[in-house]
């Protein structure tokens, strides 16, 4: 089987992308692999640091105002579509995958055109501009939130979760704690404000590494490589215990996961599915700065089940965190109650579920 995955821009729609093809790898090791993302995009870095051939396109995203910037973005759109064509004439995929971000949008689109069967894959609880767009060229729309499914075509619409579910629980549990010199017998919090890293988390946390450091439990504290020198700088003169270890990113996360015991950070919608799938407690300070305010919806549902607490942006101070913080890792019972209600929203097999609606697809067409 050949097959072109393409989504970019940020992680929550990279490594769903990458979590498939793994899978796919699994069940196929014959299976042939095309990723296409752009130059720019967090994908130049990932894609290829995963061995996967990986081409480049040129595209730019809408800007929300009428201005000449959107005639240049057409153009661009067109003639990436135009480039997507051709990389898809020469590669002859059986099947084409989008997994959200503008890329994704020129690349299935073109596809749908030749007539090649494709998917979209939406990560969040709320629809995505590119693959509301793609929802009526595509054969299929896979989801992770019911909820999302009356914003596309219904007849296409097929909930499989989110592939990075699967590949966070069947990753094998090694001690991934003392790479960062941290014990795996004390209570461990991981804190990471989404692929990119959140500037008022990483604040909230400078103000309370004081706090922090005299706690019994420990903290891993991942900055996002942008913002890395910024807090090691405000860090400066701040003693920092050996319970709490600050790095810029991570670049094992599913090794990671399964030795943490909460998670503080954003609602991005891929933290969401791995959260759930290994059944973790979470503090979300969901991103107001998204579209339609969707963090908030994909934590809301976490909330409204017990398995996450709720932090706003606004309400983010070093002392509030401190004090739910401690409300989780002091308090075991706690802790069981909520990854019991997490685990219970997991999708532990979406990325094998994606598979299926694959394969029924690529049959149908033959
Ligand atoms: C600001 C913005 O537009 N955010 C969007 C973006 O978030 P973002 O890209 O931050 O996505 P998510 O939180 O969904 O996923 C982040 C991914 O990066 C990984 N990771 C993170 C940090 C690190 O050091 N190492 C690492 O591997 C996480 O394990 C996870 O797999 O895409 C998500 C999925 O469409 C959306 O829900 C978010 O709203």
């Amino acid at each position: 089987m050949k097959i072109i995955v393409s989504g970019g821009g940020t992680g929550g729609h990279i490594y769903p992308a990458l979590a498939l093809i793994e899978a796919l790898k699994i069940k196929d090791p014959t299976t042939e692999f095309l990723y296409v993302g752009t130059e720019k995009g967090l994908e130049s870095r990932i894609v290829p640091d995963n061995h996967i051939p990986f081409k480049t396109i040129k595209i730019q995203g809408f800007k929300r105002s009428l201005s000449m910037e959107n005639v240049k973005t057409i153009q661009l759109f067109l003639k990436s579509v135009k480039d997507a064509k051709k990389m898809i004439k020469a590669f002859k995929p059986d099947i084409v995958i989008g997994t959200g971000g503008y890329v994704s949008g020129a690349v299935v689109y073109a596809a749908a055109r030749l007539h090649i069967p494709t998917i979209v894959h939406e990560q969040n609880s709320v629809a995505g501009i590119t693959n509301k767009f793609l929802s009526h060229f595509v054969d299929k729309v896979a989801i992770s939130f019911e909820s999302v499914a009356d914003q596309f075509p219904k007849k296409k619409v097929v909930f499989t979760g989110n592939p990075r579910a699967q590949q966070v629980v069947n990753e094998t549990k090694i001690d991934a704690l003392s790479e960062y010199d941290l014990s795996d017998d004390i209570p461990t919090m991981l804190v990471f404000g989404g692929s990119r890293g959140a500037e008022k988390i990483n604040q909230a946390m400078v103000t309370a590494i004081p706090e922090l450091n005299k706690k019994p439990y420990q903290i891993l504290f991942v900055t996002g490589n942008v913002h890395y020198d910024k807090i090691m700088d405000n860090l400066n003169g701040v003693q920092l215990n050996k319970n709490i270890i600050v790095k810029p990113y991570l670049n094992n996360m599913p090794n990671l996961l399964s030795n943490i015991s909460v998670i503080l950070g954003r609602a991005g919608a891929t933290s969401i599915a791995e959260i759930t799938a290994l059944g973790l407690p979470s503090i979300l300070v969901p991103s107001p700065y998204v579209t339609n305010n969707h963090q908030t919806k994909n934590a809301m549902s976490l909330v409204n089940n017990n398995a996450a607490k709720l932090i706003t942006e606004d309400e983010l101070t070093g002392e509030k965190l401190v004090e739910v913080v401690d409300e989780l890792m002091l308090n075991d019972g706690v802790r069981k109650q909520m990854a019991g209600n997490s685990r219970k929203m997991g999708v532990p097999d979406a990325a094998d579920r994606l598979i299926v609606v694959m394969e029924d697809l690529i049959k149908k067409r033959k």
